[in-house]
């Protein structure tokens, strides 16, 4: 029997109404969403809405297809040779699949993270304004303020501001997957996409990280693959449970873990299987 805790880090207790929400409150609804890699389908027929400004994290068997659907939110599936998408994933109420969107522009509003750390071989500095620069901001002052404002709210400031021109690639793995972050947020994204962020790291970075993702959620929207059930209890608002390319159950975190409605879902958190 696996024991988790229940929203410990996050704190929004507030329980919202997943099946009605206001579209104020949405940052994204995914509608019929199908996804199939050459002959075999990866995502059936998802659809569910996902809030603004909170976490919710994906949780699910290895191969149920979490990354897959995280990779649906920015069209990184587009890059998949053999990859056939039906269905609609709305942005504030713009179908990202739409073939009017432009995904470079997309893809800046929904930023994303990946498991290993991947800062490029440039200074700290140079990493965190990578997005600007490619938008061709070159004021020294406003591209100062961003490194400063994105590395706090990355929780990486303190341990780096006197380092800022030297290359990332002498941090930490911990400090990376901030420093990750922190390229993320530099260009103000609406949502940022968290693919198992803290697999390849040790306990106390990715207590630092989890702890960074519940202060991240006051400014973007949060959405986190997570092999890991107790930190989809510690850090997300809602949970979705998905099987087999099925969303099996999606609701507030704490009753997912504590009353799931649904037997697969039991099976799964009690560790029956997966
Ligand atoms: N590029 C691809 N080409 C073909 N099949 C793929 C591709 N990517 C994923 N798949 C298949 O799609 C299914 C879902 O994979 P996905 O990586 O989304 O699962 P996951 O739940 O994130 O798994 P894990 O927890 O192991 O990372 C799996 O059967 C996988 O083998």
């Amino acid at each position: 029997m696996i024991s988790v805790t229940p929203t410990a880090l996050s704190d929004s207790p507030n329980k919202l109404d997943l099946n009605n929400l206001s579209p104020e409150q949405v940052a994204l609804n995914i509608n019929n969403l199908n996804l199939h890699y050459g002959n075999k389908q990866a995502l059936q027929n998802i659809s569910m809405a996902i809030p603004k400004g909170q976490v919710t994290a994906f949780i699910g068997p290895s191969g149920c297809g979490k990354s897959t659907l995280l990779r649906c939110i920015n069209r990184m599936n587009d890059l998949v040779d053999n990859c056939k998408i039906t269905g609609e994933i709305n942005l504030h109420g713009t179908n990202i699949y739409d073939k009017h969107v432009d995904v470079a522009e997309l893809r800046r509003k929904v930023g994303m993270v990946f498991q290993r750390p991947n800062p490029f071989p440039k200074t700290i500095y140079e990493n965190v304004i990578y997005g600007l620069r490619i938008m061709g901001e070159n004021n020294r002052r406003v591209l100062d303020d961003a490194v400063e404002k994105s590395l706090r709210s990355a929780a990486l400031w303190n341990e780096v501001k006197d380092r800022l021109h030297e290359s990332a690639l002498g941090l930490s793995g911990g400090q990376q997957q901030r420093l990750v972050i922190a390229r993320a947020i530099a260009i103000q994204p609406e949502v940022l996409l968290l693919d198992e962020p803290t697999s390849a790291l040790d306990p106390i970075s990715t207590l630092t990280i989890e702890e960074l993702i519940n202060d991240l959620k006051k400014e973007f929207t949060v959405v986190i693959v997570t092999h890991n059930m107790q930190q989809a209890a510690r850090v997300s608002d809602q949970t979705a449970f998905m099987y087999m390319g099925d969303l099996i159950e999606y609701s507030d975190t704490n009753t997912l873990f504590t009353t799931p409605m649904k037997k697969k879902t039991e099976d799964y958190i009690t560790g029956r299987y997966g």
